[in-house]
C-alpha cells in the first residue's frame, strides 16, 4: 500500500516527512486553504530523494501556472483537485504522473469517471464537503464497491490514527494507497512526525528500527528468522502479517493497557532496596513483577498475545512452561475470557512445581505432561509445537518467552517492554534520571531480561547483565549456561545460540530452577551476547539459593529462584558509591518453597 503526505509547506518538516520515506508528498497551491505552500523555496524540496513523487496540487488552476510550478519544483506528480475536465487532465498526461481527486458521498456517480479512464494515472478518492480538500471528514468506505474501472486510487479524506488500521481491510483490487493530512498535523500544513511514524509502521507492517531491534526479516544480526516446518508456515505467517498492525491498533491499546493496570495491577513498583544499597555499597533498585497478579512477569505477555489471538478469531489457546509461571498466567487469562486452555509441561517440571500443576487445574486449564527428552521446558515446547500442527486453524500458541520463530521473539519483547518503559518513569523520579548504570535479569529463554532491557538498548551507557543458570557449575555436565557452553544453531524455530553436540543433538540443561532449565536463549539474546551488548553470566544453584535467602532476610521479600540468580550476581559485581542498580524481580518464591524448604532444612 502507497502512502502519500500531503500538505507540506516547513521546509524542516519536509525534510522530516521524507526521512519517513513516504511514496508522494504533496505540497498545495491553492490560496485558499492554510497548507499553501506559496512562498516555498523549490531548495526545500531538494533533499527528498527521487524515490518519493514530489507532487503539485492543484484546485481549478490555469495550465500555464501548474506548467511554471512543474519546472520551478520539479514535481513528478500533480494532483488535479478541483473540477478539471478529462481534456485538462489529458494535456498534462506522459509528463507527469496525473492524479484526478473526487469528492465521493453516497450520491456520487461513478460513470462520470469512465470519461477520465484514459487521460489520468490515477484517481484520488476525498470526502465531498463544501471544501475543496483537506477537511479531516471521512466517507462511507463500503461506497468504493460501486467503482469498476482499472484505474488504481488513492483512499482520502479523514485519515487518522484512530482509523489508520482499518484501511487494511479494504480489499478492493485498485486500491493504491492512502493519502494523509490534515488528521496528522499539529497545525495546518505542519505534520506530527511521531504519529506519522506510527501511521507508517502500521501501514507498511514496518518495525520500528532499533539498534539492536529486529529487521524487516526478523533477524537480530545473525540470529532469529523462522526455521519451521512447512505445515507451521501458515499459521507463523498469519501472525507475521498481524502482528504489528494488531500491537499499533489503539482499540488493543486500549484494552491491554486497561488489563494490564486494573487486572494484573500494573505499574509495578520500582523499590528502592536500602539494606542491599547498604551491603552493595551503590542504590539497589527492585523491579516488582513478582507483585503482578499470578507473581511473576509472564501475565503481561499472556493478556497481549490473548488479546492478539481473540483478533486473529482464534477459540483454543495452547502454551508450554517450565517453572509454571507462564502456564498460569496463561490458564489466568483463558479463564478471563473464557477461552479453551491446554498447556504442556514437562513431567520432571511437574512434580518440581506441583502447587502451578494445580493452579492451572483450578483455573480449567488441561495440564499435559511432556514425557520424552529430559521432561522439561523443551520438550514441552516440542509437543506444543506438535499440537499447533495438528490445528492450525482455531488454535493460538502462546509461547512464553523470546524464543520460537519470528514474529514470537519480537512479539513477546514488545508485550514485556512494560517492564523498561515502568522502569524509565520510576527512575526519574528517585534519581532525576531515566537511566540506571547496570539493569540486570536472569535469562532462560530470556523474556523479563528483555523487557527489563528493551528501553535502555540504545542507551549504551546502561550496561545490560543478563543472568544464566550454572546449575552444579558451567563444567559439571549439568548446567543451563548457554552463552558459556552453547554455539549457533537452530532451535525451536530460531537461529539462536545453544548448547548442543558436535553432531547438532540439543543437549539436555539442568538447573534448580524450572524457568532457567532451557538449553537455549532467544534470538535478540544472543544478538546482545555476541555484539556484546550484554555482559552474560552464570550462577550456580548454590550461589542462587544462598542470595534468595539473603533477600528474604535482607527486605523480607521471597524471590522465585530464577530471580535468585540475578540477585546473586551483586556478589560478583564492584559498584561506585552513586551507581543506580536495577534488577527485576521477575517473580515471586511460593513455588519454590518446598526447594527452599529442603536446602536450607528448615
Ligand atoms: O488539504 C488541503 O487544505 C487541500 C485544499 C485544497 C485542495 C486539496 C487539499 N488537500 C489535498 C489532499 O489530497 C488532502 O490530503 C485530502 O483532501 C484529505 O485531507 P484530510 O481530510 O485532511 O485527510
Amino acid at each position: 500500500m502507497k502512502i502519500k503526505v500531503c500538505g507540506l509547506k516547513h521546509p524542516e518538516n519536509i525534510e522530516a516527512v521524507a526521512a519517513l520515506q513516504p511514496d508522494y508528498v504533496g505540497f498545495i497551491f491553492y490560496d485558499k486553504t492554510p497548507r499553501y505552500a506559496a512562498g516555498l523555496s523549490a531548495d526545500a524540496l531538494q533533499a527528498i530523494p527521487a524515490s518519493i513523487q514530489k507532487t503539485g496540487v492543484f484546485v481549478n488552476e490555469s495550465a500555464e501556472n501548474i506548467d511554471k510550478l512543474i519546472a520551478e519544483y520539479g514535481f513528478n506528480a500533480i494532483q488535479l483537485h478541483g473540477d478539471e475536465s478529462p481534456e485538462f487532465c489529458a494535456a498534462f498526461k506522459g509528463r507527469v504522473t496525473v492524479i484526478k481527486a473526487f469528492g465521493l458521498n453516497e450520491d456520487f456517480d461513478f460513470e462520470q469517471l469512465k470519461d477520465y479512464a484514459n487521460n489520468v494515472d490515477l484517481f484520488l478518492f476525498d470526502t465531498k464537503t463544501k471544501i475543496y480538500g483537506g477537511s479531516g471528514k471521512t466517507f462511507d468506505w463500503t461506497i468504493l464497491d460501486q467503482y469498476k474501472l482499472d484505474i488504481p486510487f488513492f483512499l482520502s479524506g479523514g485519515i487518522g490514527p484512530e482509523n489508520i488500521a482499518e484501511v487494511k481491510n479494504i480489499t478492493h483490487p485498485q486500491f493504491y494507497g492512502v493519502d494523509l493530512n490534515s488528521r496528522f498535523e499539529i497545525e495546518p500544513g505542519l505534520k506530527n512526525i511521531e504519529k506519522l511514524k506510527d501511521a507508517f509502521n502500521i501501514v507498511k507492517n514496518k518495525i520500528q528500527q532499533m539498534k539492536y531491534g529486529v529487521n524487516e526479516q526478523g533477524y537480530y544480526g545473525d540470529f532469529g528468522g523462522a526455521y519451521i516446518p512447512e505445515m507451521l508456515y501458515p499459521n507463523v505467517e498469519e501472525l507475521r502479517q498481524q502482528y504489528l498492525t494488531i500491537l499499533n491498533d489503539d482499540g488493543f491499546k486500549a484494552e491491554f493497557d486497561d488489563l494490564l493496570k486494573n487486572y494484573v495491577g500494573r505499574p509495578s513498583p520500582l523499590y528502592h532496596a536500602k539494606r542491599y544499597s547498604e551491603k552493595y555499597g551503590a542504590n539497589i533498585f527492585f523491579k516488582r513483577e513478582d507483585l503482578n497478579h499470578t507473581g511473576s512477569h509472564k501475565i503481561n505477555n499472556a493478556i497481549g498475545q490473548i488479546l492478539l489471538a481473540k483478533r486473529l478469531g482464534k477459540k483454543r489457546i495452547i502454551a508450554e512452561t517450565g517453572a509454571g509461571q507462564h502456564g498460569v498466567a496463561t490458564a489466568t487469562v483463558c479463564a478471563l475470557m473464557g477461552i479453551e486452555c491446554v498447556v504442556y509441561m514437562g513431567e520432571i517440571d511437574m512434580a518440581r512445581q506441583a502447587p502451578n500443576v494445580s493452579r492451572m487445574k483450578m483455573l480449567g486449564a488441561k495440564v499435559v505432561p511432556a514425557t520424552s527428552g529430559s521432561k522439561t521446558l523443551k520438550d514441552a515446547t516440542n509437543e506444543a509445537l506438535r499440537d499447533w500442527i495438528g490445528n492450525p486453524v482455531d488454535t493460538h500458541y502462546i509461547i512464553g518467552s523470546v524464543v520460537g520463530p519470528y514474529p514470537y521473539p519480537d512479539m513477546v519483547a514488545r508485550f514485556q517492554s512494560i517492564i523498561s518503559a515502568e522502569t524509565k518513569k520510576q527512575l526519574v523520579e528517585y534519581t532525576g534520571s531515566e537511566l540506571p548504570q547496570y539493569v540486570l535479569a536472569c535469562v532462560g529463554g530470556g523474556s523479563n531480561a528483555m523487557g527489563m532491557f528493551y528501553h535502555f538498548l540504545d542507551d549504551e551507557s546502561v550496561k545490560l547483565v543478563a543472568v544464566e543458570a550454572a546449575g552444579k557449575g558451567v563444567n559439571s555436565g549439568e548446567s543451563a549456561a548457554t552463552t558459556a557452553l552453547g554455539n549457533e544453531g537452530v532451535l525451536h524455530g530460531s537461529r539462536t545460540i545453544l548448547m548442543q553436540t558436535e553432531d547438532g543433538q540439543v543437549v539436555e540443561p539442568y538447573s534448580i530452577s524450572a524457568g532457567l532449565d532451557y538449553p537455549g536463549i532467544g534470538p535478540q539474546h544472543a544478538h546482545l551476547f555476541k555484539s556484546h551488548r550484554g555482559e552474560y553470566v552464570s550462577i550456580t544453584d548454590d550461589e542462587a539459593l544462598q542470595a534468595g535467602l539473603l533477600c528474604c532476610q535482607l527486605e523480607g521479600i521471597i524471590p522465585a529462584i530464577e530471580t535468585a540468580h540475578a540477585l546473586a550476581q551483586l556478589e560478583k559485581m564492584k559498584f561506585e558509591a552513586n551507581d543506580n542498580v536495577v534488577i527485576c524481580i521477575s517473580g515471586r518464591g511460593d513455588k519454590d518453597l518446598d526447594t527452599y524448604i529442603k536446602y536450607f532444612g528448615y
